[in-house]
């Protein structure tokens, strides 16, 4: 996942590839209370590992059920229908498909509960499930603003024979809670009544589905009314398997609406989840068809590829996908005329304001955005060269990050900014890395930061902070030159001219992997001894020969990766990477860099003397300059940098202000 305070997408050309989507939030939430409600073991597959997911496992697991978690596995032993804690204080983080049938299963058993979440939590409504829970004899208290958690749960004295009543035009999740909790209860049957027209009904479908899989059959008369049947309980269903998220999937149908198919690959296939999936998010291939996507599917697979283009504007009532409605508003920068999205009132109250957030973000592109108490309508920019491109504020809303991701296809070939992309983790942790594996731009296109320098001035200490800084790829281009020295050494050829065909050779066919902070060569940790000094010598000698250098190039560029790159060595600017976009030539005195080393080595216990050390790294820079071959030097363009009095902190903020005062955001 990215924890980086942004991540700067490159402008992107094209998609194509395999993805396999993360469980279903809505599902996984579900069945996890459902499994934890009823008696039994019950063992769930592919269940979204995400920060709600997690907020209901927590939860559930202080409420004294036994559960145990292998990668996406979840093994649950049901409490029978009473929390073995009836006393607990619950954080709900942002989780309203968590708090609210939490609260509801919590209020009908009975206890003394606290439930409460982070501020945004305190904001949304849940003061229509508190009402028809207290219609039936349940004690909630609001402990903070009337209407809103976080609340107090005391113990009920039910009244179970007349008609709940609940409203449903607020969010569904309301009735869910209730339809889910209710059979805890139901020893005579209980019906459930709507107020008002009940809006995102696909999610009724799906808690309907699932209590089916649980043994529950909910009675439903229209959307209005719904009959818990007297004397229903929960039953396992021993094993059960999550889809993937249809509304995780509707960013990579989009990307395949949008982007040309990558060369030699047809579309973006999606894994997981097949158009006959239960989830009320999937009926976004239909919106997504309507503005011109071409979706096949089959069991548990869709493909998608570009169909009309440029897409098509539509107009649609989409209180049927509420969540994957705000993809289509960005695909919207994408069509042809003006799209409207109406019935979208409940994007108001949901992890921020939903509807003026959308409309603030898409107007950094240059969109004519208007808003409307319900409704969105998009006018992209007029032409390419009315594109602008922004720095998209998340809101800590997944599903804003999510969405304005694709917007990096903009024909203006504008990069864009996602802010606090980690906001994702609500639902799909990995997104980024996801959307880096099927999608595609030109190389020149990928941003590379050079930093280049002679021995122990502190290059891989930079590179590696601002590639973790900025969510890029790292190139530690010495290590390739250690590990070929190293290699070479081990095979006993001569590391000069004499030996320069057989070494090249080896250097072209190196197997090597970068695990974490450890180097491997054929299956062998090399991370220490590539480290020696010694090695570094030996390493300075292999890099003069220049079939050895010509041999590794091809290697090297192949870390030019989305979202980008930081490469340290010593020709990173003025040979492997000529297009950067930033090249910084780091230097500092022999004898602070000696300093530092010595420091360095002795910290790791290896013993060395300053004198020999300062002799030794003066030994090899005049070697690095002095050859013939990519000698070590500045780019024409570099910016220069002595570090000689500078903390670490420092020069990594110099180089982020040069990074940023490159940037259009
Ligand atoms: N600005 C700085 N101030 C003080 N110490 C620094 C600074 N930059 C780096 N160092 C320290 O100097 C030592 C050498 O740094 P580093 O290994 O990053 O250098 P390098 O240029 O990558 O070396 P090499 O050329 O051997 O790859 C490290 O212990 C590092 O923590
Ligand atoms: N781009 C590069 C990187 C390194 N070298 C040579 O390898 C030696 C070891 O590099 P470190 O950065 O790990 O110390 C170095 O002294 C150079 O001779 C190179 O030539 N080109």
């Amino acid at each position: 996942m990215l924890t980086t305070a942004f991540v700067d997408l490159p402008p992107l050309q094209t998609a194509g590839g395999t993805i396999t989507l993360p469980g279903s939030k809505s599902i996984s939430n579900r069945v996890l209370l459902l499994a934890a409600l009823c008696q039994g073991t019950t063992t769930l597959h592919d269940v979204l590992d995400s920060d709600d997911t997690r907020v209901m496992l927590a939860a559930l697991t202080t409420l004294g059920c036994r559960i145990a978690q292998t990668g996406n596995t979840v093994v649950i032993e049901g409490l029978g229908g009473q929390p073995a804690q009836k006393q607990a204080h619950l954080f709900m983080g942002n989780a309203g498909t968590a708090i609210r049938p939490l609260t509801a299963a919590l209020a009908l058993m009975g206890g003394s509960f606290e439930l409460s979440g982070v501020p945004r939590m305190h904001e949304r409504p849940i003061g229509d499930l508190v009402d028809a829970l207290r219609q039936l004899g349940c004690q909630i208290d609001y402990t903070g603003k009337d209407g809103y958690p976080p609340l107090h749960i005391g113990q009920p004295q039910l009244k179970l024979d007349a008609p709940i009543k609940v409203r449903g035009d607020v969010s569904s999740q309301f009735l869910t809670a209730l339809l889910m909790a209710l059979p805890l209860v139901a020893k005579q049957a209980i019906v459930i009544e709507v107020v008002g027209e009940l809006i995102s009904r696909p999610y009724i479908e799906i808690t309907l589905n699932l209590l089916a899989r649980f043994g529950i059959q909910i009675q439903r008369e229209g959307w209005q009314r719904f009959t818990v049947p007297a004397g229903c309980q929960y039953q396992t269903p021993g094993t059960l398997y999550v889809e993937a998220d249809a509304s995780s999937a509707s960013y990579f149908i989009a990307a395949g609406a949008i982007a040309k198919s990558t060369t030699g690959t047809k579309s973006i296939k999606i894994l997981g989840l097949g158009a006959d999936s239960i989830q009320g998010d999937i009926r976004f291939i239909e919106a997504a068809q309507a503005m011109g996507a071409k979706v096949s599917s089959g069991p548990n697979w869709l493909e998608v590829s570009q169909g009309q283009w440029p897409l098509k504007a539509i107009d649609l009532d989409c209180n049927h996908i509420p969540d994957a409605a705000m993809t289509l508003a960005v695909m919207a920068l994408y069509a042809q005329g003006t799209t409207t999205l109406r019935n979208i009132a409940s994007w108001r109250v949901k992890e921020t304001d939903r509807i003026a957030a959308m409309a603030c973000e898409l107007r950094k592109f240059g969109a004519t955005v208007v808003e409307g108490a319900d409704f969105i309508q998009v006018t992209p920019p007029a032409s390419p060269a009315d594109w602008k491109t922004g720095s998209i504020h998340t809101y800590d809303d997944h599903r804003i990050a999510m969405c304005f991701s694709l917007a990096a296809f903009n024909p203006a070939q504008w990069p864009v900014r996602i802010e606090d992309p980690k906001c994702v983790a609500k639902t799909f942790p990995d997104y980024f890395e996801a959307l880096f594996s099927v999608v595609q731009t030109a190389p020149e296109h990928i941003p590379v930061i050079c930093v280049d320098g002679p021995t122990a001035s502190g290059k891989g200490t930079l590179a590696a902070q601002l590639a973790s800084q900025l969510g890029y790829h790292l190139l530690d281009s010495g290590a390739l030159y250690r590990i070929t020295a190293l290699a070479a050494a081990q095979a006993g050829l001569a590391l000069n001219a004499s030996g320069e065909d057989a070494i090249a050779n080896m250097a072209a066919r190196l197997n090597i992997a970068f695990k974490n902070d450890q180097v491997w060569l054929d299956g062998a940790e090399v991370t220490e001894q590539i480290r020696l000094e010694a090695t570094g010598m030996q390493a300075s000698q292999v890099s003069a020969l220049s079939k050895v250098r010509t041999a590794l190039v091809a290697l090297q560029h192949s870390f030019r990766r989305l979202p980008g790159l930081v490469a340290d060595g010593r020709d990173m600017g003025t040979v492997i990477f000529p297009d950067a976009p930033l090249k910084v030539f780091l230097t500092a005195s022999a004898e602070q860099r000696a300093q530092r080393r010595y420091k360095q080595l002795i910290s790791k216990g290896n013993p060395t003397t300053l004198d020999s050390l300062r002799a030794d790294l003066e030994a090899r820079d005049a070697r690095d300059m002095s050859r013939s071959a990519s000698p070590l030097k500045p780019a024409q363009d570099a910016l220069l940098m002595d570090n000689s009095n500078l903390s670490i902190e420092e020069s990594v903020n110099q180089v982020l202000t040069w990074w940023q005062d490159k940037q259009p955001f």
